[in-house]
């Protein structure tokens, strides 16, 4: 028999699966949002206009291939702290901070998750929202970390159970590790308003836990990067000794670039030394260093004003399509004559829009509309166009009413 006999079929990824689907069907006004990725109002992929200026600029330094340092350019790292903390963060300029480059922010995670496992002196259990972005629990798993879970969001009200978050962190054992999502939750888009951020930062601080920021969306949920960080810079600000995920997937639209950022925040520059030097023995043994193409895209538009500028411009305008397809959604399901209440289509917030559908609803948008989505009634936002969105809000409403 072969050596492999023994290896079972897995299960297809939950979200590839519904694209697949999608391809197969044949009507013409069949809509996928089952996708992650940002698309056009013509539903098309879009390459930010900056992004073709960085590498037309790139093309012409004639740049080499030889291999990036362990943990990236120092170039690439201090662009994304800077991003995420600001570029006068005390953090950063007493160099409390050590920042690698992660394959996107799924590597980022992975770097960070494997460094707490080896390293971490708490209870070495990640709480994640429930739901949360079903490739958290696999990663953290495969770095050897336990799973547990909080309560976060409310079926009821389709919004924030913030209560129920409060009792479920109480009851953490202290030092526990608490991962958030810092803007644009997925897969439900529901985030907290500044206040509660501001309360759940002191009650975390209260009960000793150790946060882990995810911010995989920093610009694409309001439009602003600096918005999109608050919760981030505000615990820094109360003094959470945090560590951080980044990604440029969305909000520079490089998917395939696989450019991201991992940082430990300590309380000394020593401190922050001994943990880049033990990061670096980590991503030598994992990948040895990262790729250099996306990470360059990124050093050259975060450190060239003009395409800077660019790109704040450009996240802006991702943001605010989506914000108005939102409002769109919502005002022509009340044409439709829905009785239902679709605030949170509106309330909800980045990529996602977890409607509340059911899963039998789920099945007829697909089977009788050829709508796509995930069997837990979420929608990637970024599927509706100001030309498929009227046909959708119909859909949703034959299957709701
Ligand atoms: C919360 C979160 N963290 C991290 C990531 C990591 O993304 P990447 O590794 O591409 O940077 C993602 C990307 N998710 O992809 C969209 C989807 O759910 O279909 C994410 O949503």
């Amino acid at each position: 028999s072969s050596w492999w006999s023994g290896v079972q079929m897995g299960p297809p990824d939950a979200i590839l699966g519904v694209t697949e689907a999608f391809k197969r069907d044949t009507n013409p006004n069949k809509i996928n949002l089952g996708v992650g990725a940002y698309r056009d109002d013509n539903g098309k992929p879009y390459v930010l206009p900056c992004v073709r200026k960085a590498e037309d600029q790139l093309r012409a330094k004639n740049l080499d291939k030889e291999y990036s340092p362990i943990s990236g350019t120092p170039e690439f790292c201090k662009h994304s702290i800077e991003l995420a903390l600001s570029e006068n963060s005390d953090v950063i300029k007493n160099g409390l901070n050590a920042t690698v480059q992660g394959i996107s922010g799924t590597g980022s995670l992975r770097v960070g998750a494997a460094f707490l496992n080896g390293f971490f002196p708490g209870n070495k259990v990640v709480y994640l929202p429930t739901p949360s972005w079903g490739n958290h629990t696999p990663i953290f798993k495969h770095a050897g970390l336990d799973v547990k879970s909080y309560k976060y969001y409310d079926a009821k009200t389709c919004g924030l159970d913030f209560q129920g978050a409060l009792d479920d962190i109480s009851k953490m054992p202290e030092k526990s590790i608490i991962l958030l999502h810092a803007c644009a939750h997925n897969p439900t888009g529901v985030d907290p308003n500044q206040e509660q951020w501001a309360e759940l930062s002191q009650l975390v601080k209260k009960r000793n836990l150790y946060v882990f920021f995810d911010m995989a969306y920093q610009g694409f949920a309001t439009g602003s990067v600096d918005n999109d960080a608050f919760a981030v810079r505000q615990f820094i600000k109360d003094g959470h000794q945090i560590c951080l995920a980044q990604s440029y997937a969305k909000n520079m639209g490089l998917y395939g670039e696989r450019a991201g950022a991992f940082t430990v925040v300590g309380p000394s520059k020593e401190e922050a030394d001994r943990v880049m030097s033990q990061l670096k023995i980590l991503i030598r043994a994992l990948y040895s260093n990262p790729p250099i193409n996306g990470a360059r895209i990124v050093t050259e538009i975060l450190s060239d004003p003009k395409l800077k500028s660019d790109w704040l411009q450009e996240v802006k305008g991702m943001a605010d399509r989506i914000i108005s397809v939102r409002t769109k959604l919502r005002d022509n399901l009340k044409k439709e004559g829905s009785s239902r209440n679709w605030e949170h289509i509106t309330n909800q917030i980045g990529m996602f829009c977890f409607t509340g559908m059911i899963p039998e609803q789920v099945e007829k948008l697909i089977k009788e509309h050829s709508v796509y989505l995930t069997k837990d009634g979420r929608i990637s936002m970024a599927g509706v166009t100001s030309k498929n969105v009227e046909y959708l809000a119909h859909a949703m409403h034959e299957v709701t009413k």
